[in-house]
């Protein structure tokens, strides 16, 4: 569940302040799928980096589950990051390590004394049981952002934020990696926010939010 409550938030540009956000407030209900859009500059990423506490609002509150992370320190949002899993649209895996090991190296750093028992049955589930060997450059865009959604799904995150995963991919593979990833995430009742530019692509999820001017437009 997500609930934000008069959220501001600026930003410096050059010599002047630019404002995304000057109270806005909804909510997202546990386990909802929302297919978020909106313009190029709308503040798309920037919603899903304070989400991820990775930015922090300049004043309102964000609250994830049970967490107010917009009352957090630094050491609280670093802990609490553990608990989500982010997907982007540059894979951002690590070229020099196998498709397994860039699947368990967030866990290895999260947990460093539980080993991982849901990997073999989640690359089965994403087709990668044949790839986990080779290296991130000898796998296809579908194959890597795959081996993207694997690493975010092994956490057992109750949030996924994904910022136009499939941004890369033509459009068949768009719609395997989606469908792929809503279906891993309902099975889990996992919370899934994904930032898309394809109108197409929201026939997947539950809900679907346009950003204009700082609110939602739904
Ligand atoms: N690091 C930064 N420093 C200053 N301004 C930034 C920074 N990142 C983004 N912006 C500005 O903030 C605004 C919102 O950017 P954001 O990336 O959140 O939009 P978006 O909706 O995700 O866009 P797109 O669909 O093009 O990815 C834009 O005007 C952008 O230029």
């Amino acid at each position: 569940m997500i609930s934000v409550t008069d959220l501001c938030f600026s930003r410096q540009d050059g010599d002047q302040v630019q404002t995304l956000f000057d109270g806005f407030s909804f909510n997202i209900a546990a386990q909802e799928q929302v297919a978020l859009l909106g313009d190029s500059g709308s503040g798309k990423t920037t919603l899903l980096h304070l989400l991820a506490g990775l930015l922090s609002p300049d004043s309102g509150q964000i609250k994830i589950d049970d967490a107010l992370i917009s009352s957090y320190d630094a050491q609280q949002l670093a802990h609490f990051r553990r608990k989500i899993g982010l997907i982007f649209q540059h894979y951002q895996l690590l070229d020099c390590l196998t498709v397994k090991q860039n699947i368990l190296f967030q866990h290895k750093l999260n947990f460093p004394n539980q080993s991982p028992d849901a990997l073999d049955s989640l690359v089965e589930q994403l087709g990668l049981s044949d790839k986990l060997n080779k290296l991130p450059s000898q796998l296809s865009g579908g194959e890597q952002q795959r081996v993207g959604i694997a690493r975010a799904l092994l956490n057992q995150p109750k949030l996924i934020l994904a910022d136009e995963p499939t941004g890369n991919l033509d459009q068949a593979r768009s719609h395997q990696v989606v469908e792929m990833l809503t279906t891993l995430c309902k099975a889990r009742q996992i919370n899934l926010v994904m930032v898309t530019h394809s109108q197409q692509l929201t026939q997947y999820f539950d809900s679907v939010k346009v950003l204009a001017n700082g609110q939602f437009n739904d």
